[in-house]
């Protein structure tokens, strides 16, 4: 892809700038965060931004990439730069996915709409959420014929995973993102100490509310909140008003209590095993791709059941504190599994953090929290963003590493 075709060159945005226009969210990742935070709720920012105990793994995801060190080459005599990477037999316009984040309606009521709208307009796949906030199909709609993978937490009910599963085939995912990490939910003592859970006061659920096998195998037992599908989102901003009045739904504390434990013995198998890859396998034609995975152990265990790739994640901090950083994970696992494709996240906020995951082996990465933000202050402009500012920053910085593609960083650009 030639320079400015379809993508925002940071000549671009410094040109804007030079022009007195101010970006339309903060380049600067910290102020970035600092403007979402002011925004949102307390409750909120601290769900999104917050990690698992002492924030250990959280800060470390950040650690690695300081310690990493690019070595750029000179008079490499190259003038345009070819951002996109194969991936599963697919091109991508550049290697970077939006993450899945669950409950985004904690950042905007138009949540993972507006998510799923900046994604195709930018051309980076966006990975729906199990958690979501907007049916698949909604977002599907959307998107025209941009990519979108699918994440799924296997439910305690394979009736309902499966039910997943071809909603999201029939939504045109490419992809289907199993995630391990999370069979159980970390301990965030941001959400404990203000004794908020946003997905246990119903946010979230919008994938689970719009599934026929969910609402009539699940739905009596739960008390479900009474919002029937199509979720909009007006009907969203709604939720939220009634929220605010202390109200759930027309549900009181107690019930909507019990309700969320019935809900977390739901969306997630605890007791999921190797041997039910087997059965997934069998469910699906659709690629598989594991994310959470840490260990090169892990990693080989994988490609014997006939996995299609790897996400090295830990889950951005939220999940095991004290985990090894997404970072310093990557290298033993892409060493584990010649051939087979690994994408990472947790952590990348830059241009240059993407560099440094390719560097290491990585075909791809997935951006997580700093989209959120985006969606936060501006909506669908405020991701689109986002997206551009890491993109342009990401394309400056091949031409200053002195290679013409982002299929050519490799560690000869490392210390
Ligand atoms: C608020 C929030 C919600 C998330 N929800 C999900 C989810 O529903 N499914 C999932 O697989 N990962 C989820 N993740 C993890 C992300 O997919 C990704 O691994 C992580 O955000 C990457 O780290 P980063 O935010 O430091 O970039 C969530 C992360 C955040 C911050
Ligand atoms: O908060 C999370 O990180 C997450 O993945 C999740 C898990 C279950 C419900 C909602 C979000």
């Amino acid at each position: 892809m030639g320079p400015g075709r379809g993508r925002t060159r940071q000549t671009e945005i410094y040109l804007r700038g030079l022009g007195g226009e101010r970006p339309a969210v903060p380049v600067q990742l910290a102020d970035l965060q600092e403007a979402a935070r002011r925004t949102l709720g307390a409750a909120e920012f601290a769900y999104i931004a917050g990690g698992a105990g002492a924030e250990r793994t959280l800060r470390a995801n950040l650690a690695a990439f300081e310690r990493v060190q690019l070595v750029p080459r000179m008079l490499s005599g190259t003038k345009e730069r070819d951002l996109s990477v194969e991936l599963l037999g697919q091109r991508l316009a550049s290697p970077l996915l939006l993450a899945p984040i669950g409950v985004l309606e904690s950042a905007r009521p138009e949540a993972d709409l507006a998510v799923a709208r900046a994604a195709a307009a930018e051309q980076v796949p966006f990975v729906f959420s199990s958690q979501a906030s907007v049916p698949m199909e909604t977002c599907a709609a959307a998107m025209g014929a941009a990519p979108r993978w699918f994440q799924l937490y296997w439910s305690s009910d394979d009736e309902v995973t499966r039910s997943l599963i071809r909603r999201a085939e029939a939504c045109g995912a490419s992809a289907l993102v199993l995630t391990l990490d999370t069979t159980l939910l970390g301990w965030r003592p941001r959400d404990l100490d203000l004794g908020s859970l946003p997905f246990l006061r119903g946010q979230g659920l919008a994938q689970y509310l719009s599934d026929p096998v969910f609402r009539s195998r699940l739905g009596q037992a739960m008390p479900l909140p009474s919002v029937r599908p199509p979720v909009t989102p007006q009907l969203l901003s709604t939720a939220a008003q009634l929220r605010a009045k202390g109200k759930t739904f027309g549900l009181s504390l107690k019930e909507m209590q019990r309700a969320a434990a019935r809900f977390t013995a739901t969306y997630s198998r605890p007791d999921l095993g190797w041997d039910d890859l087997d059965r997934l396998r069998g469910w699906t034609r659709l690629p598989i791709i594991l994310k959470g995975v840490l260990h090169p152990d892990d990693a080989r265990e994988a490609a014997r059941r006939g996995v299609d790739g790897l996400i090295v994640s830990n889950h951005g901090g939220r999940q095991l504190d004290g985990a090894v950083a997404s970072l310093d994970a990557l290298p033993d696992v892409v060493a584990a599994v010649p051939g087979m494709p690994v994408l990472l996240d947790s952590g990348v906020r830059t241009g240059s953090d993407i560099a440094k995951a390719l560097a290491l082996g990585a075909q791809a990465v997935l951006l997580g929290r700093p989209y959120v933000y985006g969606l936060a202050l501006g909506g669908e402009a405020g991701v689109r963003a986002v997206i551009q500012n890491l993109l342009a920053e990401f394309d400056l910085t091949l031409g200053l590493l002195g290679v013409g593609a982002a299929r050519e960083v490799g560690p000869q650009h490392l210390r």
